[in-house]
């Protein structure tokens, strides 16, 4: 029987089969999927997996996770049983939200376009939601306006919302409906907010526990998926502050500037990192005002911190 990973816990998986119902799960034995990741939890949220669902209690509900299917995707964040070892936050993505405010507290650009690059990097497309719009004056909006135009002409998809007045949250929902969705964003920023808008009854997390959980118990925190009640799904990775940018060379980090895309061919030396290199495209195009130069900045801090001896 095929089933979709909603949490775990410990080595116990909730799953949910194609006809709604839950089984608590267990592995069978130890098996991998990815060869080219090794990773703390062999399965995540998201996950398709096959089960054996266990009859010897009838109430019990318990299975066996007897296969797990291909990923389409994944994200991950480092574990911290160690360096090179990798934690899956979820897998099968269609989309991310990431949560933004322009004030209480201000989201940095720098902080955006690290998230973009990982999403890029995983092949997952990206919706900036900046969050508390009923509490922007002129200059707070006007802000937001200049960072919808610099991340709108890139490609991405820029909404201004208040979660807190509902204000907005149907463009979110139409933008979810029928697809699986990771919500992410610094403390905060209503995140929490924006699901329970979405989901109206869920009531999740009060501020006071997500506040609790999310201070120093980095490890224990898991990422939890939810059945939207228009279609879709969304998975809340509560605690999780950041994604670890995937292990790529420094030469394919400007892939992931979706906007720097166009120039990288031209530039004279094939493995032009665009910093000093005579004869560089993606520069000419940052001179001439074709890329911004704040994503030209995150792009070279971001650079500073790949560590090339791995290559
Ligand atoms: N003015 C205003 N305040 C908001 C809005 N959305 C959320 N808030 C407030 O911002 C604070 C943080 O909201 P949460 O939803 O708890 O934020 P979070 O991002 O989930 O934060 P963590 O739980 O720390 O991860 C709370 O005091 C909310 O009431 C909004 O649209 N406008
Ligand atoms: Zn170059």
């Amino acid at each position: 029987m095929q089933a979709t990973v909603y949490k775990s816990t410990g080595s116990w998986y909730t799953v949910k089969t194609a006809a709604g119902e839950m089984f608590q799960a267990r592995m069978k034995g130890v098996f991998k999927i990815d060869e080219n990741i090794t990773s703390t939890n062999p399965v995540a949220v998201g996950d398709l997996v096959e089960i054996a669902p266990d009859d010897s209690d009838a109430n019990a509900k318990n299975a066996m996770i007897t296969d797990i299917g291909a990923r389409k995707n994944y994200i991950v964040r480092s574990s911290p049983h160690g360096r090179n070892k990798k934690h899956i936050v979820a897998a099968n993505l269609d989309q991310a939200v990431l949560v933004c405010t322009v004030k209480d507290p201000r989201t940095s650009l720098g902080f955006i376009d690290r998230f973009l690059v990982t999403a890029a990097a995983y092949h997952i497309p990206v919706i900036l939601v900046f969050n508390k719009k009923d509490i922007y004056r002129d200059k707070e909006l006007e802000k937001f306006e200049e960072i919808a135009a610099l991340y709108g002409n890139i490609g991405y998809e820029v909404l201004l919302i208040a979660a807190a007045t509902g204000d907005g949250v149907d463009d979110v929902q139409e933008l979810l409906k029928d697809k699986t969705t990771l919500i992410s964003g610094h403390s905060g920023v209503g995140k929490s907010s924006l699901i329970n808008g979405l989901m109206p009854g869920l009531a999740l997390r009060t501020k006071a526990v997500s506040g609790w959980s999310g201070k120093g118990l980095h490890t224990t925190t898991s990422a939890e998926m939810y059945d939207l009640p228009f279609g879709g799904r969304l998975i809340d990775t509560p605690g999780v502050r950041e994604f670890g940018i995937v292990d790529i060379p420094k030469t394919e980090l400007s892939h992931y500037f979706l906007e720097m895309q166009p120039y990288i061919q031209q530039c004279q030396f094939n493995n032009c990192l665009h910093l000093n290199e005579p004869g560089c495209a993606v520069k000419a195009a940052v001179e001439a005002g074709e890329i911004e130069v704040d994503r030209y900045v995150s792009y070279a801090t971001i650079l500073e911190t790949i560590q090339e001896e791995l290559y």
